[in-house]
Order: C-alpha cells, then structure tokens, then sequence
C-alpha cells in the first residue's frame, strides 16, 4: 500500500493508492470538525484528479471522509459572505460544477462511501460519483438543504438529483430542504446500497471494480413516467409545484421558485443549459437580503450549540427523568427525552390513563416510522421501554431532574416542589414547564430554592425546537447550565431568559395578539387579519393561532402580564366575549372558525362577529394590519433585551423565530428593526401613538438608540 498526499496548500484530501486497483481519497480538513468545500480546495482536487488520471492502474477510487461521523457538510457557508457580487457568486458555484463535472467524467470509477451527515454541496460532490454507498448509522443523512439558507443547489444538484430520483421526488426534496436518512436514502435511489458502518469501506471497494453503471430512468409507473418524461406532463408537474410553492411562501423567498425554474430549465433545455442557469440563480440568491438573514440563522444557532447557559460552569449528567402530569405536554417532553437524549423517564400523573395518554404519544409517533419502515419495530421497543409510569413518587428517589407539566395553578406547583423536595435527591433539579407562572413564586415555599429553574417548552413539544429556561434570582449557575445542556440534549435549541410574566416569548406575543384583537373589535374581519399576518411571513395568522392553542389558555397569560407591566397589556373586551360565549378554539369546535363540515378550520365562523358585537368590513389594508401587529411586537421585543430579560439581540431573534414563527427571511424581531432602520421604527411607532392609540409610543430604548445612531447587532 503506497500513501501519497499531495501537499497543496490546503492540505484537505489525501489518495492511498492500494494494490487491488481501488484508491481510497479522504477528505478531511484539517483543524475543523466537519469537512466543507472550500473554493481554495480546486488547485488541490484538480492535482488529485490529474494523479489518478495519470495512473491507469487504478481502477477506481472510493470517495470518504476522514472525520469520524460526518462526511461532507456542504459547501462552506462562511465563504459566501466574502461574496461582494452576484459574479463573485456565481464562480463559486460554476468552480464545484466544474470539479464535479470532471469526477463524472473520469475514467476510474468513483464511489462516495458516506458515513454521517451528506448536505448541500457535500451530497452534490457524491452524486458527482457514479455509485453512492451509505451506512446505516442513524447519523447518516443525504440532503440539499440550501433552500433553508435562502439558497438552491449550485454544484450540479438541480440537475443531478432530478436525473437520478425523478423529478417530483428531487424538487420535494429541494424545496422542502429536509435530508433522507440511511433507509429513505436507499428507497429513493439516492443510494446503491446501504450497508452497516463496519464494512462500508469495504463494499464500496467492490462497487468501485464494478464499472461505471448503466442507470435506467428512475420512474416507474404509468403515471409518473407521463409526468416525468415527456414535456407535456412535465409542464403540469412544474405549474402545480409553482402554486403549491407559491401558496406556501407567499413570495417571501425568492429561492423555491428559482428551484423550480432551474430544474425545469435542465430538463428542457439539457444539463449544460441547467447548469449554467443554476450558476446564474445561485449568484443571484446568495446576493438577496432573505439568503443574508437565513445565513445568520445558521450562525446563530451553530453558536448556541456550543454555549452551556452560564459560562465556565460544567453542566451536571443527567441519567433520569421524572416528569409530573401526563398531558400533551407531559406526553411530549416524554416523548423527547426517551428519543433525543435516550434517557429513561419516570411519568407521575394522578391517573392511570393519564400515564397511558402521555405513553401514547410517543407510540403513535414511533408507530408511524416502523409502519413507513424508516425504524425497526425492535429499536421503537427500545425506545418505549425508557418510559414508565406511577401513580406515586416511586421511580422517583434517583431522578436527576423532575420536569413539572401539570395545570397553572401555583399552589399546586409550589406543593409539587415540596413533594419532589420530599421524594428525591438533594441535588434533584425541579424545573417548571409553566408559561405564565413566574419562577420565583413557584420556588416561594422551596426548601432548595437554588434547584428550582423553569423550561417552557412549546406545543407540540416533539416539533417545536424552543426550550425557554428561566432562571430566577437564586437559581443556581448550575442548575442552569445542566437544564440548557439536557434541553439541547432533547434536541432543543435553549435560549436562557430573565424571570417575569410570559418570560419573552408570550410577553412579545402578547401585545401582538392584543392588537388583532383590537383590529377585530374594531370590524376588520377575521381571515383579513390572518391573511395578512401569513403574507407578511407568520405561518398561520393571530386569531387562527388562538383557535389552535385554544383561547382560554392563550388569554390566560394576560392577567399576570397587567399585574406586572401594567394597563399596555390589557386585553381589548374581545377574547371575554369569545369565552363567555363558550368558544375555546380547534378544541371543543368553536371558535373563530368552523370545525365541522368538508374543510375544518378553513372557513371563518361568521357568527363570531354577532358574539363581537360587530359587522365585518375591510378598513384597512394587508399591509397596515400587518405593520400595525407586528410593531406591537417590535416594540417589546425592544424592552425586553433592554430590561434583561434576554441576554443578546441573537437570543431574541432565535426565540421569536423558533417559538413564535416570526417570519425567518426577516431575521427575527432585531435584524428586522435593524433592516427597517431603528428610526424608521422609532417615527413608525411614535405616527400611530399620535393617530391610533397611546400604547404604541416607543420604547424608551428605541427611542435612546434612535439619538445615539445605534442598531442592535
Ligand atoms: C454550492 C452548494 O450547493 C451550497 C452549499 O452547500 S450551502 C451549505 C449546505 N449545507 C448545509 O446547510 C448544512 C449546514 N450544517 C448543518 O446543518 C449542521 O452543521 C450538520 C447537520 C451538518 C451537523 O450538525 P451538528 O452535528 O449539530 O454540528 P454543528 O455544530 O452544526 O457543526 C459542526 C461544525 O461544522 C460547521 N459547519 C457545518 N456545516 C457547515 C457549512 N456548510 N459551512 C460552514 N460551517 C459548517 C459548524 O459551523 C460547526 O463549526 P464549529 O465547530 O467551528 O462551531
């Protein structure tokens, strides 16, 4: 066996040329934890390619990684920001077609033996190949999921992946961004085979003495074949996929339609045309304002991975749970600990079918991937023996944690504290799911006060990727660094927050749903409230909200956000004259919009306006409503990170993102203050104070950053 690296500068790849005629390339980057494709690698992936070119003894080269768990995540996002033009732009992407259009080329056979993560430029380098072997580590995962960065494939992926999987399966794929795991992976025919870790490089190997394969057109079926494979069909396929993208974003992201485009262009016109068009609308998107903010997503997120909750302070292990309440969200934060962090839990609930309901909730959803055959039915058995279930606290003498999800009423939680207190560990951490209790009354009567932290989770828990933790005075440094490292262990992205009525999400929530209330009362009617609230980027509009959480727990809130803030959370009469007249939402049925019939929850319930007291009539356009709504929310947002109740602009522009649904392309509730300009926010707020009503008045810290010329990042 003979080594050779090829010292460029970059030193990222390394060929061993073996004497069974296969060479094995690794890429591995040296000093990062996951190889991504960098424009400076071309010099040192051209000299590799020309070394095997030159060689005639090798017959085929096996593509992987030299990083333990990941095989190539991508073209590096970092890089795209060094971008001043769409031409800069564009080269990026026109270099890796380039690299990659020569692998396919080339006279050995190339196989990509991928173990991990497979994204974006990384699976685009692999379809370059011409055989794709994967394992079947649950790590494993093969995607493109540039559309989530504001972006489309730009090395080849628009046209390679369409090629190989059939259209309707490689656009879904694309224009949804999510990855398909080992088996999906296999079933769609991305991959050859799958094969476990321990002998992937092996049967790669043996691929690669294969030959290049004779690939036949992926669609089988009558009709998908008249759909795929000649123009006429295609062109139905691409008109639908429009609409249904369109009614999806709104025209809030310029990258789906672009994805449509391109692919259609490739199929028409031929790979080299839908190539070059994919260079050209990769250029144009990476240069967008939307691209921009969904690229700081990115970086905000991968950096709160690495922070712990309170600097230099190790969180504690946690090896089991307990949780109290078996409902919806009893039932959820079971659900994740037992499938995420795959730590057992202990469920309390005071019923038996409590316990059985919250047990449910994660059979239904593991049920659902061993039918679809994406999960054995042995590892859901696994999964579901983490949970059990009590009556009483036995179970409950080793827990690490005790996550409360029982109703808001204080003196029970504060009786549970006592009972856990009484039942565990001295060192047991009892956190509160609450959402409008503040933290420091529940912990009033605790013995171990410093052991007392809240984690609000949102609903439904097994989708929602934001974990509020509240820490209030006497928290310890600890229990908060071990209740963000298991909230992310539960696959949580935890944003660390001050204790005080609605902590920051509802309190920025809750101003804003005043204001469709107001909007209500004042005739607009209710689906021009939502319509206008979706176009501007929510995923589902105020009043429609409150109908899915149900309006008696979502006004619940209110109260204790008057008590400490004052009269500007007051509540306009309309949510009072709903619930009196037995309206609670999706729930029992009867709420803003009807739930029977054909189309539940898509008509509006036109009585709603008698119980109002009001007859609807448009006054205002989309774009007032939706300004007026989401300044509310702005303003909020801004005292918040004033008062402390969020540590940094980037927390809160992740929490309203991922708890609220704040329209992702903006940025979040700080970059979008920031692109708008503080003082056209300040003059915005300050014309409907003077013309609307006084609640609008600025903040006072917006109004400070105004005159000192500041902006939040
Ligand atoms: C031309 C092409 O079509 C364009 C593209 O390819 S655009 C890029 C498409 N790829 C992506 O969007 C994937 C982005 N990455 C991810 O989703 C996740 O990192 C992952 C699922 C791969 C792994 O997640 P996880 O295991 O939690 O690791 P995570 O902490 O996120 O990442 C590990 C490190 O890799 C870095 N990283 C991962 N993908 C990266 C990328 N595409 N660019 C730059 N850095 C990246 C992270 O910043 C982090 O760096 P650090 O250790 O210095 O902080």
């Amino acid at each position: 066996m003979q080594k050779n690296t090829v010292a460029e500068q970059t030193n990222a790849f390394t060929l061993t040329k073996q004497d069974n005629g296969v060479a094995i390339l690794t890429m591995d980057v040296p000093g990062e934890s996951m190889n991504t494709l960098k424009a400076a690698f071309g010099d040192e992936i051209s000299a590799m390619l020309d070394e095997i070119d030159a060689d005639s003894s090798i017959k085929g080269v096996v593509l992987t990684s030299g990083k333990p768990s990941s095989f190539v995540a991508g073209a590096d996002i970092t890089m795209l920001a060094a971008c001043e033009t769409e031409k800069d732009a564009r080269a990026l992407a026109a270099g890796g077609q380039a690299v990659f259009d020569r692998i396919e080329k080339m006279r050995a056979t190339f196989v990509a033996a991928i173990h991990g993560p497979a994204l974006g430029g990384g699976l685009e380098l692999a379809l370059a190949c011409h055989y794709r072997i994967c394992s079947d580590s649950p790590k494993t995962q093969l995607g493109l999921p540039e559309v989530q960065l504001g972006l489309l494939p730009g090395s080849g992926g628009t046209q390679r992946l369409p090629r190989l999987i059939g259209v309707q399966q490689a656009m879904k794929m694309m224009l949804t961004g999510s990855a398909a795991r080992a088996k999906q992976a296999k079933k769609y025919g991305i991959v050859d085979d799958m094969v476990p870790q321990s002998v992937l490089l092996e049967v790669a190997q043996k691929f690669a003495l294969k030959g290049k394969p004779k690939r036949e057109a992926p669609q089988k079926g009558l009709v998908n074949k008249a759909l795929e494979q000649n123009s006429f069909g295609r062109n139905i396929l691409f008109k639908k996929a429009r609409e249904q993208t369109f009614s999806k974003t709104k025209g809030n992201y310029p990258a789906p339609g672009m994805i449509i485009d391109v692919i259609e262009t490739g199929l028409n016109e031929g790979m080299r045309a839908g190539l070059q068009a994919e260079a050209d609308a990769f250029g144009k998107l990476v240069m967008t304002p939307e691209s921009f903010q969904l690229r700081q997503i990115f970086f905000a997120t991968t950096d709160m991975k690495k922070e712990h909750g309170v600097e230099g302070v190790k969180p504690a292990k946690v090896g089991k749970i307990g949780v109290l309440g078996g409902g919806l969200m009893g039932g959820g934060i079971a659900y994740v600990t037992a499938t995420k962090a795959n730590v057992p839990v202990r469920i309390k609930d005071v019923r038996e079918d409590g316990i059985a309901n919250a047990m449910k909730y994660s059979y239904d959803i593991l049920n659902k991937e061993v039918k679809k055959r994406f999960m054995l039915n042995s590892e859901m058995q696994k999964q579901l023996s983490l949970l059990t279930g009590s009556l009483n606290y036995n179970g409950f003498q080793d827990a690490d944690m005790v996550i409360e999800a029982v109703f808001e009423d204080l003196s029970l939680k504060q009786q549970m504290v006592s009972d856990v207190e009484r039942h565990c560990k001295p060192e047991t951490i009892f956190a509160s799911n609450t959402s409008s209790i503040p933290i420091t009354d529940i912990a009033a009567k605790a013995a171990r006060p410093e052991n007392v932290i809240g984690l609000h989770y949102f609903s439904p828990v097994d989708k929602m990727p934001l974990a509020e933790v509240i820490a209030h005075e006497q928290t310890s440094d600890e229990t908060i660094s071990t209740t963000v490292e298991f909230a992310r262990k539960q696959g949580k992205t935890p944003v660390v927050v001050k204790d005080g009525a609605g902590f920051y999400v509802n309190r920025i929530l809750a101003p804003y749903m005043n204001e469709a209330a107001c909007l209500l009362l004042a005739g607009e009617p209710v689906d021009h409230i939502d319509k206008s609230l979706v176009k501007f980027g929510f995923p589902v509009g105020p009043v429609k909200l409150l109908d899915e959480v149900g309006i008696d727990v979502g006004t619940k809130i209110i109260p204790f956000l008057v008590e400490q803030f004052g009269s500007r959370f007051e509540a306009p009469g309309a949510f009072d004259k709903v619930l009196a007249d037995d309206r609670k939402g999706k729930k029992n049925g009867k709420g803003f919009y009807v739930y029977s019939g054909k189309k539940p929850g898509k008509e509006v319930d036109e009585s709603i306006y008698s119980v109002l007291g009001v007859s609807p009539s448009k006054k205002l356009s989309e774009k007032a409503i939706a300004e007026r709504c989401v300044l509310m929310m702005l303003n909020e947002a801004a005292r918040c990170l004033d008062e402390g109740v969020i540590r940094s602009a980037r927390d809160g522009d992740i929490g309203a993102i991922f708890g609220i649904g704040f329209p992702p392309f903006l940025g979040g509730p700080f970059r979008y203050m920031d692109s708008l300009g503080v003082q056209n926010v300040v003059n915005k707020l300050t014309q409907l104070s003077e013309t609307v009503d006084q609640k609008f008045a600025p903040a006072e810290t917006l109004v400070k950053m105004e005159s000192d010329q500041k902006t939040f990042y």
